[in-house]
């Protein structure tokens, strides 16, 4: 199995020696090798390439889907699968928590999520499942252009945080989602000034809070 060949431990848990210094050092042979992505158990520990990868392919989503975590080497991909998978099977509410410094490459991480999840869902309702993750992913250039600035560490740095919702149906397609924004950072504007919500029913996507200047 292909995991097996995998450049140093492709989990953490397998270091023999816990230590700061073996974790810098695995996660550096993996990332030399082009592996961006380590588990440390369930978690994905995710280092920025800044640069494109050949592995965000459909070929990649393919292999992903359906898969166990421990079946393919790691891959944010087999994360996204897992959340999807645990919601249809105990019918829960799954939520994936993204953390890291500025420029970590989280706001690429969701929608690298949401393109997974459009693309594993079911085939006959397409359309459908297309309008939802498409104003979604959309709504980012919106939300961005009002609350992204650049720093000295992102270019495109978000200046607030956001909680995005997916709502699936029994069957386990997107029929709707909602985005909330909070804590933005800046001192000119007060966050009533920012579109505040966007709220994206089955049937039309509108704007809970809009610009109020
Ligand atoms: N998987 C990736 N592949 C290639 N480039 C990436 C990837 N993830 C992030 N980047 C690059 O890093 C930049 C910063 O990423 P991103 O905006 O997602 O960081 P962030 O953690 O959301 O930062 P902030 O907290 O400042 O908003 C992106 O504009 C992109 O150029």
């Amino acid at each position: 199995m292909d995991i097996i060949q995998e450049p140093g431990k492709p989990d953490f848990v397998l270091l023999d020696n816990l230590t700061l210094e073996a974790f810098m050092e695995n996660l550096k042979i993996r990332f030399q090798k082009g592996r961006i992505y380590t588990y440390i158990g369930e978690v994905v520990v995710s280092v920025n390439p800044y640069k494109a990868m050949n592995i965000f392919t459909p070929e990649y989503i393919k292999d992903y889907k359906g898969r166990e975590f421990w079946e393919k080497p790691p891959h944010i991909y087999a994360l996204a699968d897992a959340a999807y998978k645990s919601m249809k099977r105990y019918m829960k509410d799954t939520c994936i928590v993204i953390s890291g410094e500025s420029g970590a490459g989280k706001t690429e991480a969701s929608k690298i999520i949401m393109n997974y999840i459009a693309s594993i869902t079911n085939v006959s309702a397409r359309a459908e499942i297309e309008r939802v993750t498409g104003i979604l992913l959309k709504s980012n250039v919106i939300l961005e252009s009002f609350g992204n600035a650049k720093t000295n560490r992102n270019d495109n740095s978000s200046r607030f945080g956001k909680y995005m919702d997916i709502n699936f149906d029994f069957k386990g397609d997107p029929i709707g989602g909602h985005i909330n924004n909070y804590l933005l950072e800046n001192p000119g504007l007060s966050t009533n000034n920012l579109v505040k919500e966007i709220f994206i029913p089955s049937t039309s996507c509108y704007l809970v809070q809009q610009n109020k200047r």
